[in-house]
């Protein structure tokens, strides 16, 4: 028999679990996957360990099937371990009628964009920098779950305390409040969740972090994942957004996504408070001659197109990709992307934004 999924689950159905019944009519199989004799399951459904336990059985169980080159079973990491006793991130989200303010903060600003690495977490920290350098007291919340940049970005590493146990402490730094699930993380460690861990995780870092644990604040800047997944959806519609800002590179593929990202936060009736070109022009620090490597002014024409602001263009800066892996921010300078940072923390301050 050619093997499928059906005699991938058959395979599975014939092992017998010490409790009694099999994996998947116990319903701990998910996301099964077979192609050209590989197969790739999720082991979900039962505590962590029971899994494991299971694991060795069931990969035999498939091994042996003809025409199967080689079996993945992920068993999802549990919540990571806790703050020393504290709240467990990434449970399951508790039912919520209708969009939250976040307690402590006077205005909520969600950075997107539709393609990864156009420079979404580098804004989003070098615009919490120049927004703080202008006065505003500003937090950040770093919603990339399953890729935070914002610990190293923003140069911290230090374990949030919960020193009651239900609510998390943020970290500060360079005059910024900040939460990352980072932060909760070993840094090499792969976040293997769920939608629903996903949308718990992000749930906890709204209402159990102490926004105002330093005073109230102005602003919170959210760094969203790429792309229009679940975490998207499920910020706009369970938290009181003032708006979006959407970063794309000039480059037309980018651009593309990037308008996918504004026709949903618009369908999601969340403003888009603007659009800014990252990456738009190059200066030989030799020469002084000045390259378009990914296009320049694609973004400031769309933004006109839709009738959307454009906050302004970001040079491509050795500086700024230095300063971010150095964790000290280039906004927190006084080079050239410090000056165009403050320029658009500015335009946001005047447009009453934040
Ligand atoms: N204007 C810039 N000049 C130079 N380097 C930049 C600039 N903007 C971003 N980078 C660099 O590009 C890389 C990707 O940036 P970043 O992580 O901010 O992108 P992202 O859109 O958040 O990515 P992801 O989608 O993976 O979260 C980083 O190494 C960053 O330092």
């Amino acid at each position: 028999m050619a093997l499928s999924k059906e005699t991938v689950l058959e395979a599975l159905r014939r092992v017998a679990l010490p409790g009694g019944g099999d994996p998947v009519t116990q319903g701990f199989v998910h996301a099964l996957a077979v192609e050209a004799g590989v197969v790739r399951f999720v082991l979900e459904g039962a505590p962590g360990p029971a899994l494991e336990a299971l694991r060795p059985a069931l990969e035999a169980a498939v091994r042996a099937l003809p025409g199967v080159e080689s079996v993945t079973v992920v068993v999802p990491a549990g919540p990571p371990r806790g703050l020393g006793g504290g709240p467990k991130i990434g449970g399951h989200p508790t039912p919520q009628a209708g969009p939250l303010p976040v307690a402590g903060v006077r205005h909520v600003i969600a950075v997107g964009s539709g393609k990864g690495g156009v420079g979404k977490s580098t804004v989003s920290a070098n615009l919490a920098v120049a927004l703080a350098r202008a006065g505003k007291r500003v937090g950040l919340l770093d919603a990339d779950i399953y890729g935070p940049s914002q610990p190293r970005m923003m140069g911290v590493s230090k374990r949030p305390s919960s020193p009651d146990g239900k609510t998390i402490v943020p970290l500060q730094a360079h005059g910024v409040t900040l939460m990352s699930i980072g932060l909760m993380l070993k840094e090499d460690e792969a976040v293997i969740w769920r939608g629903p861990m996903l949308m718990g995780a992000l749930q906890q870092m709204l209402g159990q972090v102490q926004w105002d644990a330093y005073g109230p604040l102005d602003v919170l800047i959210i760094d969203l994942p790429p792309g229009t997944g679940d975490i998207q959806l499920s910020l706009c519609q369970k938290t009181e957004l003032d708006g979006a800002i959407v970063v794309s590179t000039p480059q037309d593929i980018a651009m593309l996504d990037a308008k996918k990202a504004i026709d949903m936060f618009r369908r999601l009736n969340t403003p888009v408070l603007g659009l800014i070109e990252n990456m738009s022009t190059y200066v030989c620090p030799n020469c002084g001659h000045e390259a378009h490597l990914f296009g320049h002014g694609g973004v400031e024409t769309e933004a006109a197109r839709l009738g959307l602001p454009f906050l302004g263009a970001l040079p491509l800066d050795l500086e700024v990709r230095l300063a971010g892996d150095s964790g000290t921010p280039a906004a927190a300078g006084e080079g050239a992307p410090a000056r165009a940072y403050a320029a658009i923390a500015q335009a946001l301050i005047a447009s009453g934004a934040v």
